[in-house]
């Protein structure tokens, strides 16, 4: 495919449109500056034609793996197995891939050196989290200790693979629960639709072996409610934020709108935080 190019706007293609690409492909048709959604990747475009057909500029529906193709940035907000048919091809071609199923990034952590070898890069935004700017700065120095605890209506952790395997039922939960404790990587594995917040937090900071995080199932919140502190030897900050379930439970609202700002600074003139 033809690589030509006489704009020198960013193309942007998203891969996925659920909860969180139809809230981005909605606002890059709607314009950010600098920017242009060039194409998408869909499961099954029937379902898609209506939302497609009623943005301004129709963007190009393609195969996942060919978006990198006819775009600068790939956006990645699929399921979490797909995120290497997503990114390699597009961090390959020296593309830059926004990764939104963070956790799917540790078992394929090798993207990170692909992107190196060839100019690409793998950018996370803070997505359902809050104050990675702050873990970023104090990860320069030393970070002695970080803490997630994690507290989500019953909706949003059904089905993740720890609660079937270990055949824990939390459907008539009366009382909050407990259900893990450990790292983040370890909760990636047993939650990988549920806590990309932990990843996210633990590449940020510490990383994914060192990161502490605990996972309730509690039927006295009504929102995705994460609560983190940190121990550094610059400072020391704690951060919580309750996030409102999107129309898919387990994603926060918020999340779709951490992508769109991160996608506005690529070309803002104006850029304020990191
Ligand atoms: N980093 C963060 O803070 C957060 C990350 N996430 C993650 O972001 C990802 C997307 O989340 P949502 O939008 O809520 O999920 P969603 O389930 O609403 O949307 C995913 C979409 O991907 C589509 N899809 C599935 N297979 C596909 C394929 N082969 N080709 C193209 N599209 C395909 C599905 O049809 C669906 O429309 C998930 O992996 C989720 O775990 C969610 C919340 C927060
Ligand atoms: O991290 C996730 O996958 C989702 C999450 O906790 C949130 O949206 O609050």
């Amino acid at each position: 495919m033809s690589e030509q190019r006489v704009s020198s706007e960013l193309r942007v293609a998203i891969a996925g449109l659920g909860s969180i690409g139809t809230k981005i492909a909605a606002a890059l048709d709607q314009g950010i500056e600098g920017l242009t959604l060039s194409a998408v990747a869909v499961r099954d475009p029937a379902k898609h034609q209506a939302f497609l057909g009623g943005l301004r500029r129709p963007p190009r529906v393609l195969p996942i793996d060919q978006l990198g193709e006819v775009a600068d940035i790939v956006v990645e907000c699929a399921p979490s197995r797909h995120l290497r048919e997503i990114v390699e091809p597009a961090v390959r071609r020296g593309k830059t891939a926004v990764v939104v199923s963070v956790g799917g990034l540790l078992d394929n952590f090798d993207l990170v050196d692909l992107a190196r070898a060839n100019g690409g890069r793998i950018i996370v935004p803070t997505g359902a989290l809050i104050g990675l700017d702050a873990v970023n700065a104090a990860a320069i120095g030393t970070i002695h200790s970080v803490k997630m605890v994690t507290r989500k209506p019953i909706d949003g952790l059904k089905g993740a693979p720890f609660i079937v395997e270990n055949n824990i039922d939390i459907d008539k939960l009366r009382e909050p629960l407990k259900l893990f404790e450990g790292t983040a990587r370890e909760a990636a594995k047993g939650f990988p639709a549920n806590l990309n917040v932990a990843v996210a937090l633990s590449l940020a900071g510490v990383g994914p072996d060192r990161t502490q995080v605990q996972i309730w199932a509690d039927p006295t919140v009504t929102r995705n409610v994460h609560r983190i502190e940190v121990e550094a030897d610059s400072a020391r900050f704690s951060m919580s934020i309750e996030n409102i379930p999107s129309e898919n439970p387990k994603t926060g609202l918020i999340t779709a709108l951490s992508a769109i700002a991160l996608l506005r600074k690529q070309r803002a003139t104006l850029c304020v935080g990191t």
